[in-house]
């Protein structure tokens, strides 16, 4: 009996103005999940979930229905018919879920990428990572109904990613500046990603469009070049945070609370309710991290959060 387990950890999408094309990964918290290669084939499905534990039963056993197994079943259909690979046992999955749901965190991508390193390496490595980040792309649908990669791909591959196009995928690997920490702090409460993009609007005037493109193109620059200042100031988004910022109670007083404490910028991580603060020190992000906690915390708000401060993880998804 073969068993294999595999963490990835959580994910900030969007970034301020990369509004479903760019994201990256931190270093912790993430989740874990255990695979066990088992013989004999259990009814008619090559995967079953075994236990789930820290969602308080809040997530799906259906193996169709929850990312981290079902990201299982795309990558055996795949190597079924790409790689030649005939898959006739079966894989039991425990999942250990240390991100929070609904959380902006990436927590179903997360899962999904935790499964699927771990699913490789029970089965030999047939896939590289760049393959398997299709599965947990697909996983994402399943968790929100909406495919988009900016958890799912940073939460394999690590790093920062930008996505350049989805059909055919085409993704670019940033690695981060060295001196470039995150502060994520986690409200204790939840807003669903199909939620958070309900109230997006469908078309967007070519003004707000010019505004957007600038600040990508320009917060790419800074992170490819170390140039801090510039990070900072790109880190505006005039499409999505405008329309979701009322979703999140205290979001103007905590983003305020993160620059006065000296961090480059501050917005909404992913679909929220966390959000995100980038500083050039640990000493900053985690002055910016305390700041944000007051601020959330205040009698208009009166909200518990958690916080994390940490580099941007340049590893992705791994075996444990
Ligand atoms: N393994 C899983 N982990 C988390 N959510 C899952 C999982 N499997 C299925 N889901 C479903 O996905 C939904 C949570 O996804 P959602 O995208 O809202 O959260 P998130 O991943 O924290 O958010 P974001 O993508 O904004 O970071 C829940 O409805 C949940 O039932
Ligand atoms: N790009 C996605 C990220 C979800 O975490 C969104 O903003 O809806």
């Amino acid at each position: 009996m073969k068993t294999v387990k595999g963490f990835a950890s959580a994910t900030v999408g969007n970034v301020a103005c990369g509004f479903d094309v760019l994201g990256f990964a931190i270093t912790e918290p993430g989740d874990e999940v255990t695979l066990t290669l088992l013989d004999e084939r259990k009814k008619d499905c090559p995967v079953s979930i075994a236990s789930i534990t820290g969602d308080g039963g809040a997530l799906p056993l259906d193996p169709k229905k929850n990312t981290s197994s079902f990201v299982v079943l795309k990558f055996l259909e795949y190597i079924r018919t790409h790689k030649g690979v005939d898959f006739s046992g079966h894989i039991s999955l425990e999942l250990k879920k240390n991100l929070p749901l609904s959380s902006g965190m990436g927590s179903s991508a997360a899962s999904a990428a935790a499964a699927l390193v771990a699913a490789n390496e029970l089965l030999g490595q047939p896939c590289t990572k760049m393959e398997l980040v299709h599965f947990a792309i697909e996983g994402e649908r399943v968790a929100c109904g909406s495919a988009h990669a900016d958890n799912a791909a940073p939460a394999i591959l690590g790093n920062f990613v930008l996505i350049r196009s989805y059909t055919p995928l085409d993704l670019i690997t940033i690695p981060p500046p060295k001196d470039l920490f995150c502060t994520l702090v986690h409200p204790h409460t939840e807003l669903r990603t199909s939620f958070a993009r309900s109230v997006l609007p469908r078309a967007i005037p070519l003004k707000t469009a010019i505004q957007q493109w600038g600040n990508v193109g320009a917060l790419i620059t800074g992170l490819l070049t170390s140039d801090y200042e510039l990070i900072g100031r790109s880190l505006v988004d005039v499409v999505a945070e405008p329309k979701r910022a009322p979703l999140i109670p205290g979001f103007f007083d905590v983003k305020q609370a993160a620059l006065d404490a000296g961090a480059l910028g501050c917005s909404i991580a992913g679909s929220g309710p966390s959000l995100f603060a980038f500083s050039s020190s640990e000493k900053t992000a985690r002055e910016a991290g305390n700041a944000m906690q007051q601020a959330f915390l205040s009698p208009k708000t009166n909200l518990d959060s958690d916080m994390w401060v940490s580099r941007i993880c340049s590893e992705g998804a791994k075996i444990l």
